[in-house]
C-alpha cells in the first residue's frame, strides 16, 4: 500500500484509538441492515400523486405503523395517525379545530408526541445514532433523544420524561415538534430514491418535482426521454425547444413555459396570430373545464400548437440531411408532400392530408423557417438560456442524472438497450465507429455532456444527438423505429400512427435476454435485476411488471393522467429494503384534501418480488463497497504506523 497515502491518513488518524474507533465504527456500519431504497418512475409532471407517494413511502409509513400499533390502534385511528405523518401542518389543523378546550388537546398532544417518538425509534432501528441525528428537526435534537433514547428500567426518571413532554406543551411547541417528527419518520422509511425518468412533459408541475427532488435528502435520477428533450433545449438545440413548447401547447400547459420558468411566448403568439386559425387536430387537450379556460385561451393555444408544430418539423430536416449516421432519411417529411393535392407518398403508399396548416411552408423548400419564424426561435432560446429557474432544474438533471445507472446489483434505465431481433446488442455507427450496448449508451452520455458544457453551440453533433435520444431507432430512451408526430396530426388512418417498438420490449420477457444484458454491463445475472420505467404496464389488459422470471421489473404503471384509462392504474413503485424487493401498485390519487377528509390513501396491492434470503447488509451495497476500503485503509494504517499484528 502507498506508503505516502498512509502518511495523509495519520494526520487525520492522529492516534491508536481513533484509528480502532473509527474501524469499529465502519465494521458497525457494515453490518447494519440495507436501507431501503425507493423507485419511481414516469412522473410527468403530476406533482400531487408524486409528493403523496414520496410522503407515505409507498405505503412503508402505513407498514410501519401497522407493525408497531396494531395491538393497540383501531384501524380508522391508525389511518389519521399515518396522515398526520403524511401532511402534519394540515391534519393538525384539522384535528385542533375538533377540540373544545385546552385539556383535551394538551392530552391528545401528548399521546401524539409519544406515539410518533416512538414510530420514529421503530423506523430507525436500522440507523446508527449519528445518522438519526442528522435527519432529526434541529431545535428539538436535544429533547428528542432524551425520549428516543430513554431506558428506565428503575422507573427514576418516568417524571423527568413526562416532565419534558408537559413543558413542550405548555411553551406552545407541540405542533412544531409533531411536524418535525413527521418530517423525520418520511424521512428514515425511505433512505434513497432513483427516479428512473420522465419528469417531464404532459403534466403540469415539473418545476414544483424538481424542487422537491433538489430539497431531497438522497436521490439519482435516470433521464428519460422527455427529461432530455429539457435538457437539450436549454443545450442549445433549437428543434428540442420547439418540441418542448409544443408537448406543453398539446396539454394545455403553456403556464409550465410562461410562468414556472418565465419565458416570453409573446413573440410566437404574434407569428401563431398572423398565420394560424382554429384546427381541430390541434386543440389542446383540456387540463380543466372548457369554460374555465375560455374559448379565446383555447384558440390561442391551438394557433401556438401549429405554429410551433410547423417549426419543428422544419427543424428536423436539416439535421437528418446532415447526420446520415442517423439514418433517418425516410423521416424527411416535408419532402414526401404534395402540395397540390394535398397528399403525401409514406411508405409507398398515397394518403389524404387533412387539417393541414402548411401557410409557411414553400412548396420549392418546405424545410426554410420563414425569417420570422427564424427570429421567434432566437428569441425563445434566448430567454430559455437564460431562466434561472431552468437553468437550476437543468443543472440539477445534469449533476444527479445518468444514462442509466448500476446500483446494488441492478440496473436502472428508463427505456431500453436496442436489440436485435435475435437478441443480440443492436450497433449503431458514428464516426465510422460502431457501437452498441452498454459502449453505446457511454457514448450516447458523454455527446450530451458535451452539448450541455456547450450551449451557444446549435448545430454540431453532440446537441443533435440530444434531439436522436428523443426519437432516433437506437436511442435507449425511445427504443422505437419512428416517432409517427407528423402523421398523428394530419392522416386519418391510424396504421400510419403505429410507433414499431425494438425487439427489446418483446425479448425482455424472456430470462436469458435480461442475463445477458446484465452481462453486457459486467452485471451479476444471478442476483441482479432490471429495472425500466417508459412504457405503461398494462395492467387492465392482464400485462404483469414483473417480467422474465422476476428478473425484468416495469415500473410505469402512469402516474400521467393521460394514460390511466390504458394501464388502469396509478403507477407502480417499487421498495427494495434488507428483506427483499416489493413492487407496489397505486390507485388513483384524487387529491391531498381528500386523503385529509378521508383518513385513507390510494394504497396499493404489495408483490414481493424477491424474498432475500439472508437480509442484505450494508456491506453487500454500492455504499458498502467504499466502507470497505475505508475500512480496509485504516487496517493497513493501524499495521504500518502502530505496528498491531
Ligand atoms: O401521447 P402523445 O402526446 O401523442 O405522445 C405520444 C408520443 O410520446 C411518446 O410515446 C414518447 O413519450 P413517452 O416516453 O411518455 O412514451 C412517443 O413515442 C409518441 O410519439
Ligand atoms: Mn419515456
Amino acid at each position: 500500500m502507498d506508503t505516502k497515502y498512509l502518511d495523509l491518513l495519520t494526520e487525520k488518524y492522529t492516534s491508536e484509538e481513533k484509528v480502532v474507533t473509527e474501524i469499529i465504527n465502519l465494521d458497525a456500519i457494515l453490518n447494519l441492515p440495507k436501507g431501503t431504497e425507493h423507485f419511481v418512475s414516469d412522473l410527468h409532471g403530476e406533482f400531487h400523486a408524486f409528493q403523496h407517494v414520496l410522503r407515505n413511502g409507498s405505503g412503508n409509513v402505513k407498514e410501519k405503523i401497522k407493525e408497531l400499533f396494531h395491538e393497540e390502534l383501531s384501524k380508522k385511528e391508525m389511518d389519521e395517525f399515518a396522515t398526520l405523518v403524511y401532511y402534519p401542518e394540515e391534519k393538525l389543523q384539522l384535528v385542533i379545530n375538533t377540540f373544545e378546550n385546552n385539556q383535551l388537546l394538551y392530552k391528545w398532544y401528548a399521546n401524539t408526541i409519544e406515539k410518533m417518538i416512538r414510530l420514529v425509534s421503530y423506523a430507525s432501528s436500522k440507523y446508527t445514532r449519528s445518522k438519526v441525528r442528522k435527519e432529526l428537526p434541529k431545535q428539538f435534537v436535544y429533547i428528542i433523544e432524551e425520549l428516543l433514547y430513554k431506558k428506565d428500567e428503575l422507573d427514576n426518571k418516568k417524571d423527568y420524561y413526562s416532565k419534558i413532554l408537559q413543558r413542550i406543551i405548555s411553551l406552545g411547541q407541540a405542533s412544531k415538534l409533531i411536524t418535525g417528527l413527521a418530517y423525520t419518520i418520511q424521512r428514515l422509511v425511505v433512505d434513497h430514491l432513483h427516479v428512473v425518468g420522465d419528469i417531464y412533459d404532459r403534466g403540469p408541475h415539473p418545476d414544483k418535482i424538481m424542487e422537491t427532488l433538489m430539497d431531497y435528502h438522497s436521490v439519482d435520477i435516470q433521464w428519460g426521454n422527455h427529461d432530455v428533450l429539457w435538457i437539450g433545449a436549454y443545450a442549445g438545440s433549437k428543434v428540442c425547444l420547439a418540441n418542448i413548447i409544443r408537448i406543453c401547447a398539446r396539454y394545455d400547459n403553456l403556464d409550465i413555459i410562461e410562468d414556472a420558468y418565465g419565458i416570453n411566448l409573446r413573440p410566437l403568439l404574434n407569428l401563431a396570430e398572423k398565420y394560424y386559425d382554429d384546427n381541430p387536430a390541434f386543440r389542446p387537450k383540456l387540463n380543466a373545464k372548457r369554460e374555465e379556460i375560455g374559448e379565446e385561451n383555447i384558440l390561442q393555444i391551438t394557433k401556438i400548437h401549429q405554429a410551433i408544430s410547423m417549426i419543428q418539423f422544419k427543424l428536423e430536416q436539416p439535421i437528418i440531411k446532415r447526420r446520415p449516421d442517423f439514418k433517418m432519411e425516410h423521416r424527411l417529411i416535408l419532402d414526401k408532400i404534395d402540395f397540390d393535392s394535398n397528399t403525401i407518398l409514406l411508405h409507398g403508399n398515397t394518403y389524404q392530408l387533412e387539417n393541414t396548416c402548411f401557410a409557411t411552408l414553400d412548396p420549392n423548400d418546405p424545410a426554410k423557417l420563414l425569417p420570422e419564424e427564424e427570429q421567434v426561435l432566437e428569441k425563445l432560446l434566448f430567454s430559455i438560456q437564460h431562466s434561472e429557474k431552468l437553468a437550476r432544474h437543468m443543472t440539477f438533471l445534469m449533476k444527479k442524472g445518468n444514462l442509466y445507472l448500476k446500483y446494488n446489483g441492478n440496473l436502472l434505465i428508463h427505456g431500453c438497450i436496442p436489440l436485435n431481433e435475435d437478441g443480440s446488442m443492436k450497433t449503431m455507427e458514428l464516426n465510422g465507429k460502431s457501437y452498441s450496448g452498454k459502449k453505446l449508451l457511454d457514448v450516447f452520455e458523454q455527446y450530451l455532456r458535451e452539448s450541455f458544457s456547450h450551449p451557444e453551440i446549435s448545430d454540431d453533433l453532440a446537441t443533435d444527438m440530444i434531439w436522436y435520444l428523443w426519437t432516433g431507432e437506437n436511442s435507449s430512451l425511445f427504443g422505437k423505429k419512428d416517432m409517427t408526430t407528423f402523421e398523428r396530426y394530419f392522416i386519418k388512418d391510424k396504421a400510419v400512427h403505429k410507433e414499431q417498438k425494438n425487439p427489446y420490449y418483446k425479448l425482455r420477457e424472456e430470462e436469458e435476454t435480461c442475463r445477458s444484458i446484465l452481462q453486457e454491463f459486467d452485471m451479476n445475472p444471478d442476483h441482479g435485476h432490471i429495472i425500466n420505467g417508459h412504457t405503461p404496464v398494462e395492467e387492465i389488459n392482464g400485462e404483469n411488471p414483473i417480467k422474465a422470471n422476476g428478473k425484468m421489473i416495469v415500473i410505469d404503471g402512469g402516474f400521467s393522467k393521460a394514460y390511466q384509462s390504458k394501464t388502469g392504474i396509478a403507477g407502480y413503485t417499487l421498495l427494495f429494503n434488507s428483506y427483499g424487493m416489493q413492487l407496489v401498485a397505486h390507485k388513483r390519487f384524487i387529491s391531498k384534501e381528500d386523503v385529509l377528509q378521508t383518513g385513507t390513501d390510494v394504497l396499493s396491492v404489495k408483490r414481493v418480488v424477491d424474498r432475500e434470503l439472508q437480509r442484505k447488509r450494508v456491506m453487500e451495497t454500492n455504499i458498502g463497497e467504499k466502507l470497505l476500503e475505508q475500512r480496509d485503509d485504516l487496517q493497513h494504517l493501524l499495521e504500518y504506523k502502530y505496528k498491531v499484528r
